[in-house]
C-alpha cells in the first residue's frame, strides 16, 4: 500500500455548485475558488435566470466575489418551454448547460416545469440538441420520497431516447438504478456529490435529526451508497464529481422546517482525498474530479493544481461574513487531509 503524505489534484472541478448571491455568494464563493479551477453554477436564484441580462451580471457578480483568476464560474439557464431557438442559439456561448427542475421538487424549483411529458419539453429540447447545449436535470418525482429518483428513471430513459444527440447530465444521483442506466444510453452522464458517497437516510434521520445531511434527493440506503462509491473510485467515465454544496443560513437549517442542502465546498478535496485514500484509489480521484468532466463538457483549463497534505484540518464550525452564517458538514470535526498553505 502505497504511504501518500501529500497529493496533487490538477484542474478540480466542482460540476454542480451553488453560489446563491449577495452576502451568501462573498461568503461561499471565494471557499471554491480558492481550491477549484471552475464550477457549474446553478440558476436556482431568487426568481431564477432566464434572461441573458441576468445571466451576465450573475456571472459578473460571481466573478467579483470570487477574487480569482485561476477560477472559471459556468454559469447556467433555468429551463423554460418557452425559450425561442433564437433566444438559445445568441445565448449559448455564455452558459455550459440549462438546468431543468421539475416545478417545486427542491429549493427553489417554484417556478420550473409543471409537466415532463415529452411533448410539453420538445420544442426547447430540439433547441437545444440542434445547437449542442446539454441538460441538467433535478430528476425526481413528487412521489414518496425514498422513490422520487427511481420513479425518475423512465423519464431519464424517455428524453435520452428522443434526444439521442442531447446530453443529458443526471444530477446528484443517489441510487443504483442511476448508477445502472448511465450504461444503457450514449447521451447520459451524472453527477454525484460527496455527501451522497458518504452517508445514507441513517446518518440523516436514523439517530437524532440532523439537519446539516438533510438535502433533496434525499440520502438513500447503503447498497445505492456502495453502487455510488462503487462507480467514483474507479472514475467511471460518465460519471463527475458535483458537490451541490448548497449553502443555507444557519436559522435556516436549525429550525422547524429545516431547508435543504449540504454545505462542502470547504472540505470536498480534503474528504474526497481522504475517501479515496482510504480505498486505494488515489489514482483515480483526478479522473472523477477533472478529466472525466472535461470530456463530458468539453472543457481545456490551465487554471491551477492544487496540493493536499497530509495533516490534520479541523473543519471550522461555522463560517461567516458580515449578517451570513453557514454550517459546513463534519463543522468542528478532524480530517486527515489539508489544503498546502
Ligand atoms: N440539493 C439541495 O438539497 N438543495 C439545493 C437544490 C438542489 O440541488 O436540488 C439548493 O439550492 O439548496
Ligand atoms: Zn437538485
Ligand atoms: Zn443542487
Amino acid at each position: 500500500m502505497n504511504n501518500f503524505q501529500s497529493f496533487e489534484i490538477n484542474e478540480p472541478l466542482d460540476m454542480h455548485l451553488h453560489l446563491r448571491d449577495a452576502d451568501m455568494l462573498k461568503l461561499v464563493g471565494p471557499l471554491t475558488s480558492k481550491t477549484f479551477s471552475g464550477a457549474l453554477v446553478m440558476p436556482n436564484l431568487v426568481p431564477p435566470i432566464t434572461t441573458k441580462e441576468a445571466l451576465l451580471s450573475y456571472k459578473q457578480r460571481i466573478k467579483e466575489a470570487c477574487k480569482n483568476d485561476q477560477f472559471e464560474p459556468f454559469v447556467t439557464l433555468f429551463f423554460k418551454n418557452d425559450y425561442s431557438y433564437e433566444f438559445l442559439k445568441d445565448i449559448k456561448d455564455e452558459i455550459i448547460a440549462i438546468k431543468l427542475y421539475p416545478a417545486g421538487i427542491t429549493t427553489n424549483s417554484e417556478t420550473g416545469v409543471s409537466s415532463m411529458d415529452i411533448e410539453v419539453l420538445r420544442p426547447t429540447l430540439e433547441s437545444m440538441s440542434k445547437l449542442e447545449i446539454p441538460l441538467c436535470i433535478h430528476g425526481e418525482t413528487n412521489g414518496f420520497v425514498m422513490d422520487r429518483e427511481k420513479e425518475f428513471m423512465p423519464i431519464y430513459e424517455s428524453i435520452a431516447k428522443a434526444f439521442p444527440k442531447l446530453k443529458i447530465i443526471m444530477e446528484h444521483i443517489t441510487t443504483k438504478d442511476a448508477i445502472e442506466l448511465l450504461d444503457k444510453y450514449d447521451n447520459l452522464f451524472a453527477t454525484v456529490t460527496l455527501h451522497h458517497l458518504l452517508i445514507t437516510l441513517d446518518d440523516v434521520a436514523g439517530g437524532m435529526l440532523q439537519p446539516h445531511l438533510f438535502c433533496k434527493p434525499i440520502a438513500k440506503t447503503p447498497i445505492d451508497r456502495t453502487a455510488l462509491l462503487n462507480a467514483a473510485l474507479k472514475a467511471y467515465p460518465k460519471l463527475m464529481f458535483g458537490s451541490d454544496s448548497a449553502p443555507h443560513p444557519k436559522h435556516k437549517k436549525e429550525c422547524c422546517g429545516c431547508a435543504a442542502g449540504v454545505f462542502t465546498s470547504p472540505i470536498a478535496l480534503q474528504v474526497l482525498t481522504q475517501l479515496f485514500e482510504k480505498h486505494n484509489a488515489l489514482e483515480n480521484l483526478n479522473a472523477f474530479v477533472s478529466l472525466n468532466a472535461q470530456k463530458i463538457y468539453n472543457l481545456k483549463l490551465d487554471k491551477k493544481t492544487v496540493k493536499l497534505v497530509k495533516k490534520d484540518f479541523v473543519v471550522p464550525a461555522i463560517y461567516e461574513y458580515k449578517e451570513e452564517k453557514v454550517v459546513p458538514m463534519y463543522a468542528g470535526e478532524t480530517l486527515s487531509w489539508s489544503l498546502e498553505d
